[in-house]
């Protein structure tokens, strides 16, 4: 029988196609931005030019190489031929690690295009569009509590909020992840100033200044279940020393329900002491965005609280695009309260916000199996959205806009 021939079927075309298709990857797009703004300036043509010489050098020796060699196997066969057994060895291993280098490097191109809707929050990288929510009483769900939410957070290039009211400690979440831990939540309570110099010694960037929950909401669930948490597990900060307020008398103002604690002035005088960049979280409203903005506040959450706090309260999602609408395409915005999927995230991101923060979706994965579950939230949340940005043609979160969404007519 005679031996199986191939049709040679390539031509010079296609052989020119699928070298530049080698040549080219997602890092000549990301890395030469970089390098001109950082580095180099107009100067990077200069580099282009020296580097294509050089290629040209490169591509010499090889066809002589190959002429002189002529089997297939590329540097290793070369090697072989003309040095012996073990350059050759060493030269095969450097070419199996020059190909996972490269393509770890294509790897890191797509997911620097995945994080570009918003950079960066006042500095802080932002690798993903979710961030994880402030909430009190975390060792209520899982002993480890925020440090391992933020750990979590950490490992996927994520930002932890970290609230005052959490089982534990400013600086012990912090030192647990630093790289996430970077934005402190606090009440404003007449004690917001001195926290912010607090958090700032500890190297917190922004605060997070909750202003939707003066008093704590009417929460007939929790009473019907008499739900009556140890106290000890809100008291990570609230310590009553050092000028803290303790536990027991930030539960009487948000549980006495006694009128209002603060309003907008006396939070623009507290504010213009904080001295970091903070967030106003809790907008329903564009009134409410335009005199937190006013202010001084540089970021919005849009968020009702998870609907912990005003029953009837709109949805997030709805009041997002008239926020969106009233402050303009500058002010980075942030939504929270009922992302549960990637495509809430997607839904968000198309609407006005520029990244997400989870509550009970985190709060969930703390609960199920404590870091690793958090992570595991993470991972499903990025995952589908990624699925979804494919399946909507959207390549970068920047693309993800209202024109990819249908509202149903209601
Ligand atoms: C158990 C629990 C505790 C919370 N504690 C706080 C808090 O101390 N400070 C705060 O600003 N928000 C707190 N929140 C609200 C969250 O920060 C966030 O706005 C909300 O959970 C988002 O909604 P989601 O749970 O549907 O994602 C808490 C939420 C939950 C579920």
């Amino acid at each position: 029988m005679a031996a199986p021939t191939l049709t040679r079927s390539l031509g010079r075309l296609d052989l020119i196609a699928m070298g530049v298709g080698t040549i080219v990857g997602a890092g000549i797009f990301v890395t030469s931005g970089i390098a001109a703004a950082t580095k180099a300036g107009p100067a990077i043509v200069l580099s282009f030019v020296l580097a294509g010489a050089i290629c040209a050098l490169v591509a010499l020796c090889y066809s002589e190489l190959a002429s002189m060699t002529p089997l297939s196997g590329s540097a290793y066969t070369y090697t072989r031929g003309t040095l012996g057994e073990a350059p050759a060895f060493l030269v095969g291993w450097n070419l199996l690690l020059e190909y996972a280098v490269a393509a770890s490097a294509i790897a890191i191109g797509g997911s620097g295009l995945f994080g570009a809707a918003l950079n960066s929050l006042f500095g802080m990288p932002l690798a993903t569009p979710i961030l994880t929510a402030p909430f009190g009483g975390d060792a209520l769900f899982h002993p480890d509590g925020h440090p391992a939410v933020a750990r979590a957070a950490q490992a996927r290039g994520a930002l932890s909020v970290v609230p005052e009211a959490g089982s534990f400690s400013y600086q012990r979440v912090r030192a647990a992840a630093p790289q996430a831990a970077r934005i402190a939540q606090v009440h404003p309570f007449g004690h917001a100033a001195l926290v912010a110099e607090r958090v700032a010694r500890l190297g917190y960037e922004a605060l997070c200044v909750t202003l939707d929950c003066p008093v704590g909401g009417f929460r007939t669930r929790n009473m019907a279940n008499r739900f009556d948490p140890d106290q000890r597990h809100f008291a990570g900060n609230l310590t009553g020393a050092d000028g803290a307020p303790g536990v027991a008398e930030v539960f009487g103002q948000l549980l006495k329900r006694g009128g209002l604690v603060w309003d907008w002035a006396e939070l623009a005088a507290a504010a213009a002491g904080f001295g970091l960049p903070w967030i106003a979280k809790g907008v329903l409203t564009p009134a409410a965005a335009e005199r937190a903005l006013d202010i001084g506040a540089a970021a919005l959450v849009v968020s009702n609280h998870g609907g912990r706090q005003v029953d009837p309260a709109p949805a997030s999602l709805d009041m997002l695009p008239r926020i969106r609408a009233a402050v303009g395409p500058e002010v980075p915005i942030l939504l929270d309260s009922g992302i549960r999927t990637g495509a809430d995230v997607y839904l968000a991101l198309a609407l006005g916000a520029d990244a997400v923060i989870i509550g009970r979706a985190a709060i969930y994965g703390l609960a199920a199996a404590g870091e690793a579950g958090v992570d595991r939230v993470l991972e499903l949340l990025t995952e589908e959205l990624r699925t979804l940005m494919i399946l909507s043609g959207a390549r970068t979160l920047v693309d993800i806009d209202t024109g990819r969404v249908i509202r149903a007519a209601t």
